[in-house]
């Protein structure tokens, strides 16, 4: 795995200035229930603005899920490996969540940032709060489902995980609603009821953002 910036040793402060001289855009952060709605939106929002926006691919130990590709979706690994990379200092954040090792490559960051576009990263609550001790400064959002039920039920539709999985996710579920009403811990909550609507709502959101790449690329 490639090395490269460091965003949580010492001269922090160093670098938080040299990001803002460079006036990089400003990352997003998408988080919220497994099953909420994210990568629906943020596929969504990556298709009708092309060229403005790159995901960063996070690794994971889950085995892909059909149509899922390899360097695309995830860098799907080996727990192993993964731990080698974290111990090796590889990763702006990582946690386990549903049974499965999940983590967030300095690279797979740096990967977009150095394109200037928007980088967005998918991360449960636990990357959220790790990914708030660097100095990446990215917008933070959270995607909720309307309830429990609807959740349970779009992640069953979804027909993605067994009845173990599900229930695990349904557990982490709870908790995320929970936390994430914490004050202060995202900029804003798009509730994904009506997906038009919510999908408004993020634009909305990152219109600026949206807007200052689109001018810098022209
Ligand atoms: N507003 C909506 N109304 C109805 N179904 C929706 C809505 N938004 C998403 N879905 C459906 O719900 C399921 C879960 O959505 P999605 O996979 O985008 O969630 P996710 O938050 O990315 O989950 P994960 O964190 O597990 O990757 C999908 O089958 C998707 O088509
Ligand atoms: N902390 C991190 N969480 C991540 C990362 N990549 C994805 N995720 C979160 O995991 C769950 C499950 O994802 P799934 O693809 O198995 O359904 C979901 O909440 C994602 O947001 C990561 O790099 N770090």
């Amino acid at each position: 795995m490639r090395g490269g910036v460091i965003w949580t040793d010492s001269d922090l402060l160093q670098r938080k200035t040299s990001f803002r001289a460079m006036s990089r855009p400003r990352p997003v952060v998408l988080s919220g229930p497994s099953g909420a709605g994210k990568s629906t939106l943020m596929k969504r929002l990556m298709k009708e603005h092309e060229g403005l926006f790159g995901f960063s691919v996070s690794h994971t130990t889950r085995n892909p899920r059909p149509g899922e590709e390899d360097g695309k979706d995830y860098h799907y690994t080996s727990r192993e490996a993964m731990q080698k990379g974290i111990d090796n200092g590889d990763f702006i954040e990582n946690a386990e969540f549903s049974g499965n090792m999940y983590g967030t490559s300095k690279s797979a960051v740096e990967d977009v940032l150095a394109k200037n576009v928007i980088c967005i990263l998918d991360v449960d609550i636990q990357g959220v709060r790790r990914i708030k001790d660097t100095d990446l400064n990215p917008i933070y959002i959270s995607v909720q489902p309307p309830s429990m039920e609807i959740l349970e039920k779009r992640l069953r539709d979804r027909q993605t995980e067994t009845e173990e999985s599900l229930q695990k996710r349904l557990d982490a579920a709870r908790t995320d609603m929970e936390l994430s009403k914490e004050d202060g811990l995202f900029d804003v909550v798009i509730i994904n009821d009506d997906l038009e609507r919510a999908y408004e709502e993020l634009k909305d959101v990152l219109s600026e953002e949206i807007k200052n790449v689109q001018e810098a690329q022209s």
